[in-house]
């Protein structure tokens, strides 16, 4: 076996044939709007992390198999800065048959997005994604910020790789946060070529996509859920409660079209948000 191929992971056929239908057609072009998955691995606890700034494993060697292989199956993958500062993730492809496991160029490997709002990701040449381009095995991240001139010298870093930064207009909220416009955003990253998107999270990225504004842009959810309580203080994905006309507390978002799939240890949930 060779060096290329020897830490590739493997996801068999007859594992995927249960996603095709929650996954991008793949001879059907999208024309203004990225296809858009979003997919994360929680507790049953519904926590992404055991904090804000650790690394939490919580897929089991499938799940972990088949988030891979959706990464293969996307143009993109989406994490917040908070994501990047906690897991110096590598957001790259690891199946066995894709660029840089087994086969020249890179092939089967999304774009990273990450967003940034003030750039305050301290990346260098030793992170995680960078060395993983060095090695012809992932691509260099596009960054969005609500800066209009980010700091140049990671500017050089990023282009350096092929990576950029990519200058969106943000709302400040009351609390002096920026806002992102997620249509803006897909519409942006279409732009620039990408025709689907998979967001991995984390807590703060999928809690506003989860929003009644945004929530209809997401085509496709893949949950994996893990036999796990993490406890009280973790990272939680728990979008902020809707009232109906009277008053009253309603769900925040609901899925239809759900089937579940038993995968290893873990459960595997596919749907769509219901509108
Ligand atoms: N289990 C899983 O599948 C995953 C777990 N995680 C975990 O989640 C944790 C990180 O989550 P969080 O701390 O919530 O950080 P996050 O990854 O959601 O990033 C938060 C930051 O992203 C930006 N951001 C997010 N939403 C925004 C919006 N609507 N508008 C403008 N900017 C926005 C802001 O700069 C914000 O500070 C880490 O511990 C990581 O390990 C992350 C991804 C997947
Ligand atoms: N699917 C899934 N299962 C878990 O248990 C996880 N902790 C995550 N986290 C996400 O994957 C990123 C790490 O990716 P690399 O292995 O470094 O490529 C991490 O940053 C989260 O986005 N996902």
């Amino acid at each position: 076996m060779s060096l290329a191929t020897r830490d590739a992971l493997e996801f068999p056929d007859s594992d995927r044939v249960f996603l095709e239908p929650h996954l991008p057609a793949q001879d059907t072009p999208q024309i203004d709007m990225p296809f858009t998955t979003l997919t994360f691995a929680t507790s049953l606890d519904s926590s992404l992390a055991l904090s804000p700034g650790a690394r939490t494993v919580l897929s089991g060697p499938q799940s972990k198999a088949m988030t891979h292989y959706l990464r293969s199956r996307h143009d993109g993958i989406l994490i917040g800065v908070g994501t990047a500062l906690a897991d110096d993730p590598g957001l790259n492809c690891r199946i066995s048959g894709v660029g840089g496991y087994g086969k020249d160029g890179l092939d089967g490997q999304p774009r990273p997005v990450v967003i940034d709002s003030t750039a305050r990701w301290d990346f260098s040449e030793d992170s995680k994604l960078f060395q993983l381009c060095r090695q012809g095995r992932g691509r260099a991240p596009w960054i969005i910020t609500a800066l209009a001139e980010p700091p140049a010298e990671k500017k050089a870093l990023l282009e350096r790789y092929g990576g950029k930064f990519i200058s969106l207009q943000m709302k400040i909220a009351e609390n002096g946060k920026y806002i992102i416009d997620w249509k803006a955003l897909l519409v942006t990253l279409r732009t620039n070529g990408l025709q689907s998107v998979m967001i991995e999270g984390g807590g703060q990225v999928i809690n506003s996509l989860l929003a009644p504004a945004s929530m209809s842009l997401i085509d496709s959810v893949i949950v994996t859920i893990a036999p796990t309580w993490l406890g009280r203080g973790g990272v939680v994905v728990s979008p902020d409660r809707r009232f109906d006309e009277g008053g009253n507390p309603m769900s925040a978002a609901r899925l239809k079209n759900v089937k579940w799939y038993p995968f290893g240890e873990d459960v595997v949930l596919c749907g769509q948000i219901k509108n």
